[in-house]
């Protein structure tokens, strides 16, 4: 039977802790002498973060992961997309369109749905696809992007509907106030995320928006950061709250789920667009359902700190020159890698601090 959705799946349900993550945190807490250090790291080990499937091959791993979940929210991200990441280079992925990426795609969310299926009593919370619609927004003057602009758009409505079938409730990544907030960006952006909606079929699965995805934004900023002159938007809470009703009135009540997991510290960039290893970031607010606002589900921690956003090396095939940049923290491993320094600053930058 196609089960119901019912509401914020936060509601009532505790979130599985990934021991994916934890086990990471434990390495980390190994590697310091300082004991008060370590006793912060330990703390970190305790909080839940999402698991992201970027590889097709990871999908092995999902059936383990529901087992060890139970009844409690097991938060993935959908991350394989064909062509990933293509206005930048630091986590271009495994699939291309060219090279029978669609149908690779197709078999990777089929992939995952099985298992959500096979696994009676789960409840799965998918962020959808980050950087991957918002880059649809703004950088169709990079042919890496405009070349596959439909595919990008088929491929997410396929992963929308098929995920649906198996009850999985869904954020679709929605970029941050530094990248769709902006005035010249936020009404194309509420245009494009409800046509993908009715596309997917309009299902109460597809339950809204993910903000600040891997990015270092402050839900409620107490003044505004210098480099957010000239966006009203300078902060998620704004952000959301400008663009839910532009969806509400296009045709699609959205909810949203917002990452916290490295916005503690404020003030720490150049330049807003500036994403790759941000020196200074903390840990930021502890995921809650208590979010002080009525649009926003849950704030959660997505993008797992201390997994690199890309290497510094200059010779990598992946090397994006925002990881070498004024504000990058380096020497960095390749994205997704342990990057230890970075995890201990965000552990010694945290606030709320540990
Ligand atoms: O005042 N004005 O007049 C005016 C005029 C024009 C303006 O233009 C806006 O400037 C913004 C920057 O301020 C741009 O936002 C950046 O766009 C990048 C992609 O192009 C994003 O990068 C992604 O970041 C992800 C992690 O978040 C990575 O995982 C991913 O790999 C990586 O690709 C940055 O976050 C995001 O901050 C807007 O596009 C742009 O439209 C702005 C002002
Ligand atoms: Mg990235």
């Amino acid at each position: 039977p196609v089960p119901t959705a019912s509401g914020n799946p936060y509601s009532g349900k505790s979130v599985w802790n990934s021991e994916y993550y934890a086990s990471e945190v434990y390495a980390a807490a190994a590697m310091v002498t300082d004991t008060a250090l370590k006793a912060k790291i330990s703390k970190v080990a305790s909080i839940p973060t999402f698991t992201w499937f970027d590889t097709m091959a990871k999908v092995a791993d999902l059936p383990g992961y529901l087992r060890a979940a139970g009844s409690s929210i097991l938060q993935i991200v959908v991350y394989d997309l064909p062509n990933r990441d293509c206005h930048a280079n630091a986590s271009n992925g495994e699939l291309l369109y060219a090279n029978n990426g669609a149908a690779l795609y197709q078999q990777y969310i089929d992939g995952i749905t099985a298992a959500i299926k096979a696994s009676s009593g789960s409840t799965v919370v998918a962020v959808i696809e980050p950087d991957s619609l918002a880059n649809l927004v703004t950088n169709l003057s990079d042919s890496r992007c405009s070349s596959v602009q439909d595919q990008y758009k088929a491929s997410v409505v396929y992963a929308l509907k098929t995920l649906a079938t198996a009850g999985v409730y869904m954020y679709i990544d929605a970029g941050h106030a530094g990248w769709l907030g902006w005035p010249a960006n936020i009404s194309p952006a509420a245009t494009m995320f409800t046509q993908i909606f009715k596309s997917a079929g309009s299902s109460p699965f597809i339950r809204g928006l993910a903000t600040n995805v891997a990015n270092y934004n402050a839900l409620t900023a107490a003044s505004p950061d210098p480099v957010t002159q000239g966006n009203n938007n300078y902060d998620e809470t704004h952000y959301i709250n400008a663009l839910g009703p532009m969806l509400a009135s296009s045709g699609w009540n959205a909810q949203f789920i917002v990452d916290q997991g490295r916005s503690g510290k404020q003030n720490i960039r150049s330049a807003w667009g500036n994403w790759c290893n941000i020196k200074n970031a903390g840990f930021g607010l502890r995921p809650t359902t208590s979010t002080g606002n009525s649009y926003i589900d849950a704030i959660v921690w997505i993008k797992p700190g201390g997994e690199c956003d890309g290497t510094s090396n200059t010779s990598a095939v992946r090397y994006d020159s925002m990881c070498g940049g004024p504000d990058a923290k380096v020497p960095a491993p390749e994205a997704g890698q342990w990057f230890q320094a970075y995890f201990v600053d965000l552990v010694t930058n945290a606030n709320p601090a540990f």
